[in-house]
């Protein structure tokens, strides 16, 4: 393929309801869309760089002026362009895996588009349905939590996931156990806000039966990880410190984990997301899929990647109503707890061109 044309949109997707972290709050999410124009069709990549740089260093302006200035240059060039060139094509600039990842999305819609395959049939999806879970922020009250995780439970997510920080993990994690019993599948996602000196908050949450707890210290601290996976019975997750799957297989190595959590944006794509995928299932360690707030593209792209065989945990492949009233594609619709995997070509979704015009702030495009 030959790539003619990008367009880059800025849009302004209002979130149902506040989603707090231990780095902050989202109120709306300011999302990055590309729309690939090749010689072979066209192909949609979703960026999951935030606004601000606080889950990682990427955040979206930055991304938008990596892709137009550094990466979309360097693609330009490639004559017989596929999705599996973009990473080597784009080696020569470092980092900004999310921005990187948005473009292989594109360019990898395009082709399969072009060829009529399923991005799950092509990434080797096992199941037409996956499981889904749920992330719950952190809430103004222990009332107010267990009202949100009271509806969650309602709706039929197979499991919950509570965001927790020093100050605001026994009691939460305590409750939810009080108010809907020790069998409901819950776990924690720390977002990096411990350190040796919190560590021990998390001992004792060792008691609650969790399935894991994610990303408790800094991405670059696996010993401290390793530490406390050693003392702990329930399961070390990673988030942040997994950017590839060489690093996913030296934190397992290093006893720093005994579950992945997979982002397809974190990692540089879904391609890369597919090594880390089989890396994690080489050392028998069960994956989940993790999730940035995506809109109905990236959530096509997700819930396709969650269909593969290692990815054994339910993930936050949530129905758009989660955290959209209105998503720019067709809504994602929990069923018994499941998300069917789309099975179109490509992603399988179409932004609505209406709904994406109401809520654009900025599109170009870019050419060689
Ligand atoms: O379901 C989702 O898409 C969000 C899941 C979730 O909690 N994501 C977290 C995270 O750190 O993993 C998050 C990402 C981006 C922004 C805020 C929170």
């Amino acid at each position: 393929m030959k790539l003619e044309a990008v367009e880059l949109r800025r849009i302004d997707i209002p979130l149902v309801r506040p989603f707090r972290t231990s780095f902050g709050e989202q109120i709306t999410r300011d999302v990055l869309l590309v729309q690939a124009s090749t010689d072979e069709g066209t192909g949609w990549g979703e960026c999951v760089a935030l606004a601000d740089p606080v889950y990682s260093s990427e955040y979206v302006a930055g991304a938008e002026a990596v892709i137009a200035d550094h990466l979309l240059p360097r693609l330009f060039t490639q004559q017989d362009l596929t999705a599996r060139s973009v990473g080597p094509a784009l080696r020569g600039v470092l980092g900004h895996r999310m921005a990187k990842a948005a473009l292989e999305m594109a360019v990898l819609d395009a082709e399969l588009r072009s060829y009529g395959i399923s991005l799950g049939r092509y990434l080797g999806a096992e199941r037409a349905r996956v499981e889904c879970g749920v992330s719950v922020g952190i809430a103004p009250t222990i009332d107010a939590l267990l009202d949100e995780v009271g509806g969650y439970v309602a709706q039929g997510y197979r499991r919950i996931k509570l965001k927790i920080q020093p100050g605001w993990d026994l009691e939460p994690v305590r409750a939810v156990r009080d108010a809907f019993g020790v069998d409901l599948p819950l776990q924690v996602d720390a977002n990096t806000a411990y350190d040796a000196a919190t560590a021990p908050r998390l001992h004792a949450l060792d008691e609650y039966g969790l399935l894991l707890i994610e990303q408790p210290f800094a991405e670059e601290d696996l010993h401290q990880h390793a530490l406390l996976a050693r003392r702990l019975v329930t399961p070390v997750c990673l988030d942040e410190s997994v950017v590839s799957a060489a690093v996913a297989a030296d934190a397992i190595n290093r006893g720093a984990c005994g579950v992945v959590n997979i982002k397809p944006g974190r990692v540089g794509g879904y391609l890369e997301a597919v090594r880390v995928h089989d890396v994690c299932a080489a050392l028998g360690v069960p994956v989940w899929c993790g999730g940035m707030l995506e809109t109905g593209i990236g959530r096509a792209a997700n819930v396709a990647l969650a269909a593969l065989p290692n990815f054994r945990l339910p993930g936050d492949t949530s129905a758009s109503d989660r955290y959209y009233a209105q998503d720019i594609t067709e809504p994602f619709v929990l069923v018994d707890g499941q998300l069917a995997v789309p099975t179109g070509p490509g992603i399988g979704v179409e932004p609505r061109l209406d709904v994406l015009e109401s809520m654009t702030t900025r599109v170009r495009t870019v050419r060689p």
